[in-house]
């Protein structure tokens, strides 16, 4: 008999007003455990919205969040074992990487006695040992994005939200973390829910995309799915006829090469 877990996530009937202007429009998903999930859309449909109120910063006007069946809607961001990466890092100025994810361990009970080691080996794990010692701003952009990372897995949260993580970084350099989150997932298993609006990164990184416009999922589907089968002429032009642009150009500039 196959037994009934819960979702790892659950968002349910979502509503957010801001100045009287509905900007969720009874959102409801899923996030199995485990699974990589990215919200894709243009700008301003709601997806930081989302992630705020998953997250616990922001309460919706209506609707909860279900964590392992656990309603957590009032639960505060610190309770809710979950972390962020932001995309401008976040990241402390004058303490190197090492005292920047140091102290995050440093709030939690548990961890906190055991934070230098926990933090040079989450260090190690991503490849940045040898900036251990470093201030950020002598790091590069992706080398900051990877701190910021490493502070929010030293924490070993169950969910671990993307807010954007790329979009200040240079495409080559996005490539190069695209792959590094894929391995870290890969490595540590954690539900991951990933807000971006660019089509490549959603299907290069995906177990499955929600397709969001003006405050309304317009589809939720495996990246196979959601070219096989896109459900309207939204998804249709702003997933897969850009796709299909980006692939045109990568096609003509290999072809002028020759
Ligand atoms: N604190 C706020 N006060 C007023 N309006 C807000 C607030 N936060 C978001 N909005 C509005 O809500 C809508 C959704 O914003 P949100 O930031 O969630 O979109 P987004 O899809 O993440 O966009 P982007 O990709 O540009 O960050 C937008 O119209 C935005 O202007």
């Amino acid at each position: 008999m196959e037994v009934l877990t819960p979702p790892k996530l659950r968002a349910e009937n979502l509503v957010q007003v801001f100045n009287r202007q509905e900007v969720l429009h009874d959102i409801s998903f899923d996030v199995k455990d485990g699974e990589f999930l990215s919200i894709l859309g243009p700008s301003g449909c709601g997806k930081t919205t989302i992630l705020r109120i998953l997250i616990g910063l922001l309460e919706p006007i209506s609707g909860r969040i279900i964590k392992d069946g656990v309603d957590i809607t009032k639960t505060k961001p610190s309770k809710r074992n979950m972390g962020i990466v932001f995309q401008n890092y976040a990241l402390f100025q004058n303490m190197t990487v090492l005292e920047n994810i140091a102290y995050a361990l440093r709030f939690n009970p548990e961890l906190r006695t055991k934070a230098r080691s926990i933090a040079e080996d989450i260090i190690e794990q991503v490849g940045l040992t040898e900036h251990i010692q470093k201030k950020p701003y002598k790091l590069s952009g992706g080398q900051q994005q990877r701190v910021a990372i490493a502070r929010t897995l030293a924490l070993n949260p169950e969910i671990i939200l993307f807010d954007e993580p790329m979009s200040a970084l240079d495409a080559a350099t996005r490539l190069l973390l695209r792959e590094e989150i894929k391995r870290i997932q890969g490595k540590f298993r954690s539900t991951m829910v990933y807000i971006t609006h660019d089509q490549e990164e959603a299907f290069a990184l995906s177990d499955r995309i929600m397709v969001m416009n003006t405050g309304t999922i317009q589809q939720l589907g495996t990246p196979e799915e959601l070219i096989r089968n896109p459900a309207n002429q939204f998804v249709r032009e702003f997933v897969i006829d850009n796709l299909q642009r980006k692939i045109d150009s990568l096609v003509k500039y290999v072809e002028a090469g020759r």
